[in-house]
């Protein structure tokens, strides 16, 4: 993390946050918060590096500057999108925290003692502009997660059909991917956070006004971030609470290494399948816009080469415990099976 010097002062953390009691640091100009972590920067090439190509195939996460790739969404500020988004519901999260943990909501019935870290509701665009143009720090916070879909306003249509679609065709082509699953729009409010997790799709995640830091591990850390079991409404999501780990029940974390990035209004970062993320807008970059594009992984390739890769790992962890959960015919008997075969045997 970044040297104690840069911590900033609470005045511009409490304009922000109200009564927080976390740290922050100032990296590189921006406000965010102190976590006691290992990271290296990712590395930031312009788009038409020939290098990025190869990070790319080997998976490897990028920053591409200058890409212009969704350049026609620059625009894309909350007039504008009040303007222009169309009549339909939207997708806003809210949390008594800044912390917006994703939750399988259709999950939340197996899990009795579950409590959903957000609440989901359905609303005009106008509605969310009010919120966020009266927001004060004391206030329930909001965020934004609307897939893109048909119900917007021929001007964002114009600006998404804008998009660089033949470069964004040809990598996806280049690289076998499947197909692009939608197209996620994020707007937060400076110090949201969206809790370190992994999915499994590619993802080129595109800034458009604001900044976000994102904290990036290699799907190889796995052993050092939990993530909840299968079954479980946040699957997929670190157990570990970055800002009060418990190394008792989580010791490995302790060990982790990661990387991260600053994305700012046009940058791109191709954020691979499998790699671990943490996202949060930054306390002194203003209101924040995203907008991601999922592709599905591409086929499995027929000849598999060992050692096996850790997103391949990942892979099949997965599979032994959906198959588990399955032949067991309740989720709960998977954990005690697998210390069962475990313990004294493999530990
Ligand atoms: C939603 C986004 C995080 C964020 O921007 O808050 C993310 O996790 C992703 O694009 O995979
Ligand atoms: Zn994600």
């Amino acid at each position: 993390s970044a040297e104690p010097s840069a911590v900033v002062s609470a005045a511009d953390v409490l304009a922000v946050n109200g009564a927080d009691s976390h740290q922050y640091i100032d990296f590189k100009g921006h406000v965010v918060r102190n976590y006691d972590l290992q990271l290296e920067d990712i590395p930031r090439l312009n788009h038409d590096d020939p290098r990025v190509e190869s990070m790319i195939a080997n998976e490897e996460p990028v920053v591409l500057t200058n890409s212009d790739i969704i350049a026609t969404a620059l625009k894309w500020d909350l007039n504008y999108l009040r303007e222009n988004i169309g009549p339909g519901n939207f997708s806003v999260y809210s949390s008594k925290t800044s912390k917006f943990m994703y939750f399988d909501d259709k999950r939340a019935k197996d899990w009795p003692n579950f409590v959903p870290p957000t609440e989901r509701h359905e609303m005009k665009f106008e509605e969310f502009f009010e919120r966020i143009a009266n927001f004060r720090s004391s206030d329930t916070r909001i965020y934004l997660q609307q897939m893109l879909n048909d119900s917007v306003g021929k001007n964002i249509v114009k600006d998404f059909l804008g998009f660089k679609w033949n470069w964004l065709t040809a990598i996806q082509r280049k690289m076998k991917w499947g197909t692009l699953t939608s197209n996620l729009l994020l707007i937060g409010l400076p110090g949201n956070i969206t809790p370190v997790h992994y999915d499994e799709q590619q993802n080129f995640f595109c800034q458009v006004s604001g900044y976000k830091r994102i904290i990036l591990f290699h799907p190889d850390q796995f052993k050092c971030l939990y993530p909840f079991p299968l079954y479980h409404p946040c699957d997929r999501q670190s157990q570990v609470d970055f800002d009060n780990p418990d190394y008792a029940r989580f010791p490995k974390f302790k060990e982790v290494k990661g990387f991260q990035a600053i994305v700012g209004p046009g940058d791109v970062l191709y954020l691979p399948m499998y790699w671990w993320h943490h996202v949060e807008s930054t306390i002194n970059g203003g209101i924040t816009t995203s907008v991601n594009f999922w592709y599905k992984a591409g086929p499995t390739p027929s000849q598999i080469t060992h050692p096996l890769t850790a997103q391949q790992k990942v892979a099949v962890m997965r599979n032994i415990e959906r198959m588990l959960g399955e032949a067991l015919g309740d989720h709960r008997e998977i954990g005690p099976l697998l210390n069962c075969m475990v313990n004294g045997r493999y530990s």
